[in-house]
């Protein structure tokens, strides 16, 4: 079953009014990962979609879904996949890719049905694409590896890009993931803001009793939200988005706007934060 739900791009004057529960119902994505069924989340912001697909042993196929207003999903889209589940097959265009646990499957623009099946744990990326880019499996291998930060800073970290003009292009979509050295817990923090993409955050590899403080907002008015294992969170381009964490986690990182620059980002001295 595919489970479509729209959240609308909110404004940062609206942002500042929201409490708890207003943050999360426009910006933090749980739900996700149900066993058997492809879920999926149509953000305003840069129409981006979020979802994932659990078959769980058995074949889930996204070819439809009435939010994007054509008749197959990938028209006039383009799609990531990354798998956090066991080693599992998904079938385009009569090809069958097997996708191993932290490999990137990337479905270019009118590829047709993608057929998910296996014990995979499929997280779902897409946006509107103007150029259909071959569909290709990116591996560990093939990603690029930026490394960051210190164990000092507690932000030691390797940004690990799967989606990134270098490695496969891409009409807008930006995606891959982040992992940390051992003790190091601080995600994105000096901030940074890049008003001309989004962003969406899935936080996972997490213990289940343990939480991610996620932080957002415009950087003089920022707000938190608690994150748990595999959940998302929609970063408006207006925000920050960084977090620090109470035990170890991973988490996918994936933007899409005007340009495919990742370096391309406004950082936040911390004077300015608030
Ligand atoms: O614009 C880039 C994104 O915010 C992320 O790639 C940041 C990130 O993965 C990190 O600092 O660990
Ligand atoms: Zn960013």
């Amino acid at each position: 079953m595919q489970i479509s739900e729209t959240r609308y791009a909110i404004d940062p004057p609206t942002a500042k009014t929201l409490d708890t529960d207003g943050l999360r119902k426009h910006f933090h994505v749980d739900g996700l990962f149900a066993a058997g069924e492809i879920k999926l989340v149509y953000s305003h912001y840069d129409r981006m979609i979020v979802g994932s697909a659990v078959p769980s042993g058995k074949t889930l196929t996204l070819d439809h879904d009435d939010a994007t207003g054509t008749a197959g999903f990938l028209d006039r889209r383009e799609l990531g996949i990354l798998n956090i589940g066991e080693d599992a097959d998904i079938s385009v265009q009569s090809t069958i890719y097997r996708v191993a646990k932290g490999e990137v499957l990337y479905v270019g623009k009118g590829a047709g049905p993608v057929e998910m099946s296996g014990h995979g744990r499929f997280y779902l990326l897409s946006t509107p694409a103007h150029h259909a880019y071959p569909t290709k499996l990116i591996t560990l291998k093939d990603a690029r590896r930026v490394e960051m930060g210190s164990r000092e800073t507690a932000n030691e970290r390797v940004i690990i890009q799967f989606l990134h003009p270098e490695v496969h292009e891409t009409c807008q979509l930006l995606m891959g993931y982040t992992q940390f050295s051992a003790g190091s817990v601080w995600n994105t923090m000096p901030a940074h803001v890049h008003d001309r993409r989004m962003e969406a955050y899935l936080y996972y590899d997490l213990d289940a009793d343990q939480r991610v403080f996620h932080f957002m907002g415009k950087p003089d008015e920022t707000r938190h939200i608690v994150m748990a294992n595999e959940e998302a969170v929609i970063s408006p381009p207006w925000s920050i988005h960084s977090g620090a964490g109470t035990g170890s986690y991973t988490f996918c990182w994936a933007m899409a706007g005007d340009n495919v620059d990742f370096i391309d980002m406004d950082m936040v001295p911390m004077e300015a934060l608030r």
